[in-house]
C-alpha cells in the first residue's frame, strides 16, 4: 500500500492521533475522566512498572472499545508452532534446509498464523528467557482475526512477499530486505499478496536495542533515525465473531468479541512496532587486513543479562566493498560457543556459493565446527587481492544466540527440507600441509 505514512526514530516517545479525530490525544493527562471522543484510555506495558528510565517501555491507546471486552478464552490447535523443546533428540551436526515449501492457495488456503512453524529454539517464556525462531509460509490474508503473542518479541524477516501488518498502532507495509519488530502483546493481522515466506526471531522476557558503538563514535550500522512506527488509524466496525489468537505459554488460544481491536483513534507511547530497511544499515569493516567478526554487523540485539551476551542478535551481510590485503576474506573457519542460524533473503552467501538457497536456511549449533566450502576456499586462497564488491545483489542474515537451541520434529522430519548432504559441501577441503615450507622474502 502505497502512501502510508511513518514516525521516524528508534525507542523514541512518539505521538499520533488518526486525522480523523484531532484532538483525541488527552492534553497534559494519560486518565481523563471522559477522554476526548469518548474513547476509553488503556495502557500497553512492555517493561516493569518499575523499570529504569532508559528501559522503561509502555504506550497508551485511546480506543473505541477497552481490549476486555471480549469472550473467553479457549485452547485452538497449534499445529506446528511450538515451545517443546523435547520433541525429538539432540543433533550436534551441521544442519541446512532447502528453501521452505510456500502451501499452493489452490491447494489450501494458509494465512499468517496458520503458517507459522517453529524451526528451534531453547528456553521458556514461562521463566521469561529464552528464544524460538519460526518460519512463516502463507498464501492468505487473516480476515476478521489477529494476533497476540503473549510470550516475546518476533522480529520478522520477511523472504518473499510484502506483508501488509494492520497494529493497534497503525498499518505497516513490509517487503522482503526491511524488517518489523511486533513486540510482546500487541495485536497485529497480515495481509500478503501472493505466496509469502520468512523467517521469525522470537525472543522472551527482552526487547530489542540498538548495539552499543564504542570506537566506532555517534554514527553507524543500524541509525536510530531510519527506524519507522505506523502512524495511528482506526475502523469503527462490528463484526460478527472477530477471532483474536493468543500465542500464551507456548500455546494458541481463541477468544471472541465482536469488535475489531484496530479501534485505537490515537495512542502516545515509546512501545510500538517498527520497521527498518537493511538498505540503510551503515557497514563498518576492516579496511587493512584479517576479518573482523560478524558482530560488526549487528543491526539489533537483545541483551541477557550477562554483560555483553545476547539472548540473541540479529546480523546481517549487505553488500559492500572487500578490501583487505594478504588476507582469507571469508568468513573464517570456526567452532563458536554461541548458536548461529542463517537464512538467506536474496543471492547467494559468500561462503556457500551453492546450496544455500534463498528461503532456506543453516543451522550451526554451539561448537559445531563450520566455515567456508571447499571450492570457496581453495578459490579465496589464490585470488587476486583487489578491492572488490563482496554480496552484490544479496542478503543474508544471522539470528545468533547464546542458547543452545533445540531443532524441532517439524524442522528435522515433517518439513521434508533437510539437506542430509550438508556435511558433503567441506570434503573436498584437503590437507595443503608442507613440512619443508620456507618463509618468502617480503
Ligand atoms: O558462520 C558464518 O558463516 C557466519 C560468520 C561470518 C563471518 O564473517 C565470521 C564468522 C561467522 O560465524
Ligand atoms: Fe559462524
Amino acid at each position: 500500500m502505497a502512501g502510508l505514512k511513518y514516525l521516524s526514530g528508534f525507542g523514541n516517545e512518539l505521538t499520533s492521533e488518526d486525522p480523523r479525530c484531532p484532538g483525541a490525544l488527552p492534553e497534559g493527562q494519560n486518565n481523563p475522566q471522559v477522554c476526548p471522543y469518548g474513547l476509553y484510555a488503556e495502557q500497553l506495558s512492555g517493561s516493569a512498572f518499575t523499570c529504569p528510565r532508559s528501559s522503561n517501555k509502555r504506550s497508551w491507546l485511546y480506543r473505541i472499545l477497552p481490549s476486555v471486552r471480549h469472550k473467553p478464552f479457549t485452547a485452538m490447535k497449534c499445529e506446528d508452532l511450538t515451545e517443546s523443546w523435547n520433541e525429538v533428540d539432540p543433533d550436534p551436526n551441521q544442519l541446512r534446509w532447502l528453501p521452505f515449501t510456500i502451501p499452493k492457495a489452490a491447494e489450501k488456503k494458509v494465512c499468517f498464523v496458520a503458517g507459522l512453524h517453529t524451526l528451534c529454539g531453547a528456553g521458556d517464556s514461562k521463566s521469561r528467557n529464552g528464544i524460538a525462531i519460526h518460519v512463516y509460509s502463507c498464501n492468505t490474508s487473516m480476515t476478521d482475526s489477529c494476533f497476540q503473542n503473549s510470550d516475546g518479541d518476533f522480529l520478522v524477516v520477511p523472504q518473499q512477499g510484502e506483508i501488509l501488518i494492520t497494529t493497534e498502532f497503525g498499518k505497516m507495509m513490509v517487503e522482503p530486505n526491511e524488517i518489523c519488530v511486533i513486540q510482546q502483546g500487541m495485536r497485529f493481522s497480515v495481509d500478503v499478496f501472493g505466496e509469502t515466506r520468512g523467517y521469525i526471531l522470537e525472543v522472551y522476557g527482552a526487547h530489542f536495542e540498538l548495539p552499543d558503538l564504542g570506537p566506532i563514535g555517534a554514527n553507524g550500522l543500524a541509525n536510530p533515525r531510519d527506524f519507522l512506527a505506523p502512524v495511528a488509524w482506526y475502523e469503527d466496525r462490528t463484526v460478527n465473531g472477530y477471532t483474536i489468537v493468543n500465542k500464551y505459554q507456548g500455546k494458541l488460544f481463541s477468544c471472541q468479541q465482536d469488535f475489531s481491536p484496530f479501534n485505537v483513534v490515537a495512542w502516545h507511547g515509546n512501545y510500538t512496532p517498527y520497521k527498518y530497511n537493511l538498505e540503510n544499515f551503515m557497514v563498518i569493516n576492516c579496511v587493512a587486513f584479517d576479518h573482523a567478526d560478524p558482530s560488526i554487523f549487528t543491526v539489533l540485539t537483545a541483551k541477557s543479562t550477562r554483560p555483553g551476551v545476547a539472548i540473541a542478535d540479529f546480523v546481517i551481510f549487505p553488500p559492500r566493498w572487500g578490501v583487505a590485503d594478504h588476507t582469507f576474506r571469508p568468513p573464517y573457519y570456526h567452532r563458536n560457543c554461541m548458536s548461529e542460524f542463517m537464512g538467506l533473503i536474496k543471492g547467494h552467501y559468500e561462503a556457500k556459493e551453492e546450496g544455500f538457497q534463498p528461503g532456506g536456511g543453516s543451522l550451526h549449533s554451539i561448537m559445531t565446527p563450520h566455515g567456508p566450502d571447499g571450492d570457496c576456499f581453495e578459490k579465496n586462497s589464490t585470488s587476486v587481492l583487489t578491492p572488490e564488491r563482496v554480496a552484490e545483489g544479496t542478503m543474508a542474515f544471522m539470528f545468533e544466540s547464546s542458547f543452545s537451541m533445540a531443532v524441532t520434529k517439524w524442522g528435522l522430519q515433517t518439513c521434508q527440507r533437510l539437506d542430509k548432504s550438508y556435511y558433503k559441501c567441506w570434503e573436498s577441503l584437503k590437507s595443503h600441509f608442507n613440512p619443508n615450507w620456507k618463509p618468502t622474502s617480503k
